[in-house]
């Protein structure tokens, strides 16, 4: 049997570890679908537009470490191009393959379908680039060996996506079988003389201090370095708190977790805990506008940050110096500091008594919180949405082994429907949850359809509040209105002939509670819970945290200013 560019890329796919292919069918890449799903390792995942199938593939990518999103040329790719910005955005080696015209036709000034018409065929290739970390484009079957492993090392090592043009009649061209797996994924160790440098500056930066804390930001997962942060904080002693895009990244149970650190909407002290310190050790951190605030909330002590191959003091640079390897050999030298945890006993606040709504009680957005709080254990994963969701999500108290998923840096809503479609397959004996609110729903239901096809039992909570509530907070207008849908039989649509989802109301406190009951015994589908809130009910922290974000979206333009 012929061995072809079609087979080497299923081959190499499934040898980093992925087991399901995301796609988008499309004339430019049938024949490459037809290998992929051709190789016993590869579950092929159709997803109703390319949008969601990228998205899928982000979320698949947060579970399973790889991912693959393929889909047709132009068209298909364009839309693509979202999940693999939030790729790169939040640090996951999504590998994004798009079929491509024939061979035959570039330069002769053929007019092709789902092109722009005007004979160019490598505008895709350079919109690629921008936002991958290496774009391969296959012109000749024999390159593809290169071409395919050069570009999954490179996603690999730098946890960003990758582009693999193939075109539509290379796919199933003969190709030479790949070489040893191990060519692609070796990794790359720390530099031995630049790890012991910056082990010594952070030993020089570490002493003489009295208040070290940890900051935990979200690259410390997408650096595989959890465990030896874990290591770290408990040779220090110290406070450790953490960004809300890493929310869950350090166990919320450990006695030193002091909170999120997310300026005046912190929880649990979080901040005051991080502005008394004299040493702030950053890991993996990303200070962007939502993260501070809009600007208000950047530590003001000269840091020390490890990233994910470099690590930076006051007046000092390493590079080449891996995450997991710097925190280990860190653990390994610190001493002993508790004087942050130490003062944060004093500062810890009580624990809320959150009231507990009557049955009969109109539902409200406290009391959403405090039910699906109350869901959250050793097994389930939450993915909160773009929106009050993610202040909703942010204030929940996550127990040992709860799995905590939102997208910060891109932010893109409706991304929690197809992604944690795509994170649960990876995951099957986890219970996967989503709280979204109705306007992000909007934007990609149609992947309800995929739970609904692959009998993936997610029990979505959407929170209907009439429209962009976040957006109201920040800047209100007319466009903050959005139609609304009867959710509930939206998703019972879905099962038309053949499924099993449930779509529920719940109004009031006691609705919520026998919906999330049936949704915890419902295995043989999706569980949609459409929870009416009043369109003003909205936290606290939204509302601050918009005041800040609009007031620096409004900074004036510099000239002005002079
Ligand atoms: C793709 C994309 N387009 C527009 C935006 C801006 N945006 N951010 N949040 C929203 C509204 C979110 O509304 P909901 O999901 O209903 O959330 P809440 O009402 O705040 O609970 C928009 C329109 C965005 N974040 N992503
Ligand atoms: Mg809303």
């Amino acid at each position: 049997k012929k061995f072809t560019v079609g087979d080497y890329l299923a081959q190499r796919l499934a040898e980093i570890g992925i087991r399901h292919h995301f796609v988008v069918p499309g004339d430019y890449n049938l024949i490459l679908l037809d290998k992929l799903s051709a190789n016993p390792n590869l579950t092929e995942i159709g997803c109703a537009n390319e949008l969601n199938c990228s998205m899928a593939a982000e979320g698949y990518a947060r579970a399973n470490g790889a991912s693959v999103c393929v889909v047709t040329f132009s068209v298909g790719a364009l839309s693509a191009f979202n999940g693999t910005g939030s790729a790169y955005a939040e640090n996951l080696p999504l590998i994004l393959v798009s079929g491509s015209p024939n061979t035959n036709d570039a330069g002769q000034f053929h007019i092709l379908h789902h092109t722009l018409g005007n004979g160019d065929y490598t505008y895709q290739y350079e919109m690629a680039k921008k936002i991958t970390c290496c774009a391969v484009a296959v012109a000749r079957a024999e390159e593809a060996p290169r071409l395919i492993d050069r570009a999954i090392r490179h996603a690999l090592l730098a946890r960003k996506p990758c582009y693999i043009e193939i075109p539509t009649n290379l796919a199933g061209a003969s190709c030479v079988r790949p070489g040893p797996i191990s060519a692609v994924t070796d990794y790359v160790v720390s530099d031995p003389a630049a790890l012991e440098a910056a082990g010594n500056c952070a030993s020089e930066y570490l002493s003489g201090k009295l208040k070290p804390v940890i900051l935990v930001g979200p690259k410390l997962r997408r650096a595989g370095a959890e465990a030896e942060l874990l290591r770290l904080a408990e040779a220090m002693g110290c406070a450790v708190a953490v960004q809300p895009a890493a929310k869950g990244m350090f166990p919320e149970d450990h006695p030193q977790f002091v909170g999120i650190f997310w300026g005046q909407v912190s929880t649990g002290a979080a901040d005051t805990i991080v502005h008394w310190a004299d040493a702030l050790i950053c890991v993996g951190t990303v200070f962007n506008d939502y993260s501070t605030v809009g600007w208000t909330a950047v530590p003001d002590i000269p840091l020390m940050a490890a990233d994910m191959d470099h690590v930076t003091f006051p007046g000092a640079h390493f590079s080449r110096v891996r995450l997991p390897e710097f925190l280990g050999r860190l653990a390994e030298q610190v001493s002993f500091n508790d004087t942050t945890m130490v003062e944060y006993n004093r500062l810890r606040p009580d624990p809320l008594h959150l009231h507990v709504a009557a049955p009969e009680d109109a539902l409200t957005r406290k009391e959403i919180s405090r039910q699906v709080q109350e869901m959250l254990g050793p097994k389930t994963s939450l993915f909160v949405e773009t929106g009050d969701s993610w202040f909703n999500g942010i204030q929940l108290k996550l127990p040992q082994g709860a799995q905590f998923e939102i997208e910060m840096q891109w932010g893109h809503i409706g991304w929690s429907i197809p992604a944690s479609f795509g994170y649960a397959l990876h995951y099957p004996e986890r219970r996967t949850i989503v709280m979204v609110g109705d306007g992000s729903f909007q934007v990609t239901a149609q992947e309800v359809s995929q739970m609904v096809r692959f009998r993936i039992p997610i029990t979505i909570i959407l929170i209907n509040n009439r429209g962009y509530t976040i957006e109201v907070e920040i800047h209100d207008g007319s466009y903050n209105k959005i139609k609304n849908w009867d959710y509930a039989m939206l998703i019972r649509a879905f099962n038309s002939t053949d499924g099993d989802a449930k779509g529920l109301v719940a109004n009031t406190a006691g609705e919520l509670a026998e919906a999330i009951a049936v949704a915890a015994k419902h295995d043989g589908g999706p569980t949609l819970i459409e929870c009416t809130i009043d369109q003003d009910d909205c936290s606290r922290e939204l509302i601050t945290w918009g005041h800040y974000v609009a007031s620096a979206n409004a900074r004036p333009p510099r000239h002005q200013r002079e």
